[in-house]
């Protein structure tokens, strides 16, 4: 065969940045942005990067360095994630529900030199500025996005803002393109559900991997109207800020995401595809009459980020939405399994097709194979879709490593794998079903109790609105389930007991159940950890009446 060499012409870095500049050239007439009353098109957007990117050099930020953003998806933000690469800095979005105190440590352990802010967060970042100045020697640059629509042109601010850097900006700048893939395009905090967030890696081949899996996977058209529900602070978007640019698309952006804004903003712009959390389908399905439009044309959504409930699904779908479940962590760029639906399910009872799409499924394309294991052993489970193992991924939309914690990197990638720390089943067709965070897994006599499965069943009562499962000690058991619940009218705790009896072994029904609001991340994810706590602090339930059987 010869000796054939790698070289610039056949094997340039994968970066998705080359997305933009394909996008431009290819439908540059096309609207890229729409919010409110602005319409950009790929052109524009282009030249507003290199702006971007240009003029980030102008302030001193050099290739590798940190670049942070507090922002709702606006256009900047959009921008931010060609503009800030392009630089051949990385770009770290940080959660706008964040507090204070979180945010001043996720700069300080970042070593942001700039933070983009948009006007409603600028306090916000202010005093997480004001905290960091006693920790820091040089406290990161703040740039102010006003609000893009307008509305706030009386308000005078003391730092540089961002149309006028962007005026600044060249909009011609040959910008930078990794020459390895393997660099940083972005910096992504987990949510913080199970302990303290922790900085996720991306490089540019996984992003521009994920990107196209989406395309593939969802079976985006061209041209696709993308509406922006999910956070693009959060994982990039699920890395469909570049992946709208690869499709030519338009996307869609929303300050505030209520059911309202939702169903007007897909009857005004055709929306054809939008993304989001168990927690966006709840509240779409449970939306008012009076909020609620129908349809004009399928609308496609992808839901993951938490176990999504099957009698939520089907809510869904009988608004005429067409569902795909994802899932996976902020360490796999968002989705590293598809439930890939077969055309054999779509004969099914609506239940049965919502239990079937309620399975959390099979790897992407984006990675190459996805297990589940005994985490001592290394080996796989049997394909029984009972024996329980932990969930385990490898391939090209995997992190790099966190952030500054080689040993949380090492755990993490221990095997030559990457352990997700949830616990699950394979099933007899391949097909993987998520049954709990190994650390939300409730061992009741020596048994496991998927908190998941019990969710599903609750989440089937017609005044649930919300609810979430943890353990409660027990002094016989060792744990027993405890379910949270969130009404829309009164019920008493013994029904829903009852209820869950009717329709699970009985050892699975909760034996506690605790009304109120449920506690939740900055991601929207409930706070099972804060949950276990409020059960730990009702104390050990005391021993069932002798002679009770759990079955
Ligand atoms: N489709 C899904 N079904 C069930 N759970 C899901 C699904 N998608 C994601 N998850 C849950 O979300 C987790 C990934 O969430 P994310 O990366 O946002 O941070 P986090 O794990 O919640 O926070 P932290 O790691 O800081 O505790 C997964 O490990 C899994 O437990």
């Amino acid at each position: 065969m010869g000796t054939q060499e790698k070289c610039e012409a056949n094997h340039p870095a994968l970066s998705p940045l080359i997305f933009l500049e394909r996008a431009a050239k290819s439908c540059g007439d096309h609207t890229s942005v729409i919010y409110g009353h602005l319409r950009f098109t790929w052109l524009q957007t282009f030249s507003r990067c290199r702006r971007l990117a240009s003029a980030l050099l102008y302030l001193n930020i050099h290739a590798g360095d940190v670049v942070s953003s507090v922002a709702p998806n606006i256009p900047a933000m959009y921008e931010m994630h060609f503009g800030v690469p392009m630089a051949g800095a990385v770009l770290n979005t940080l959660n706008i529900r964040l507090n204070a105190q979180t945010m001043a440590s996720l700069l300080k352990h970042s070593g942001s030199k700039l933070v983009f802010a948009d006007y409603q967060y600028l306090p916000l970042v202010h005093e997480a500025i004001s905290r960091l100045s006693s920790e820091v020697s040089k406290l990161p640059m703040v740039i102010v996005i006003k609000d893009q629509l307008g509305q706030d042109e009386c308000t005078s601010y003391a730092e540089l803002d961002y149309e006028t850097l962007l005026e600044r900006g060249n909009p011609f700048f040959p910008f930078y393109i990794p020459s390895d893939e393997w660099e940083t395009i972005s910096l992504n905090y987990t949510s913080g559900t199970t302990s303290q967030p922790k900085g996720v890696l991306y490089h540019h081949r996984g992003a521009y991997m994920n990107s196209l899996m989406h395309i593939m996977m969802w079976r985006m058209k061209d041209f696709p109207v993308f509406l922006w529900t999910v956070p693009m602070f959060h994982c990039n978007g699920w890395c469909f800020t570049w992946a709208v640019a690869a499709q030519g698309g338009t996307n869609v952006c929303l300050r505030n995401v209520t059911a309202k804004n939702v169903f007007d903003f897909i009857v005004r712009h055709k929306v054809e595809y939008l993304c989001g959390a168990p927690v966006l389908l709840n509240m779409l399905a449970s939306a008012p009459a009076s909020e609620v439009k129908p349809l004009p044309s399928p609308v496609h959504v992808l839901t993951g980020g938490a176990p999504p409930p099957p009698p939520i699904l089907s809510r869904m779908e009988e608004l005429g939405f067409d569902i795909t479940h994802a899932y996976g962590l902020t360490e796999t760029y968002g989705c590293a399994l598809y439930c890939k639906w077969k055309q054999e399910w779509n004969n099914l009872l609506h239940e049965k097709r919502s239990a079937f799409k309620a399975r959390q499924g099979i790897a992407t394309l984006a990675v190459t194979e996805a297990e589940v294991m005994d985490s001592s052993t290394m080996s796989r489970v049997p394909q029984d879709g009972k024996t329980i193992g932990e969930v385990m991924v490898r391939g090209y939309a995997v992190m790099k490593g966190y952030l500054n914690n080689e040993k949380a990197t090492r755990d993490a990638f221990r095997g030559g794998w990457f352990h997700t720390g949830d616990l699950g089943v394979m099933h007899p067709d391949g097909y993987i079903q998520l049954k709990d965070r190994s650390k939300d897994i409730i061992i009741s006599g020596g048994e496991n109790i998927s908190s998941i499965e019990i969710e599903a069943v609750l989440y089937s009562h017609p005044q649930v609105l919300e609810a979430a499962v943890v353990a409660r000690p027990d002094e016989h058991w060792g744990e027993t389930p405890c379910a949270f619940i969130h009404l829309t009218r009164e019920v008493s705790p013994e029904s829903i007991i009852a209820y869950c009896r009717e329709r699970l072994p009985h050892f699975m029904a909760p034996r506690s159940v605790v009304f109120g609001e449920l506690p939740k991340t900055a991601t929207g994810k409930i706070q099972k950890y804060v949950l276990r706590e409020r059960a730990k602090a009702l104390g050990a339930s005391p021993r069932a009446a002798k002679g009770k059987s759990r079955l």
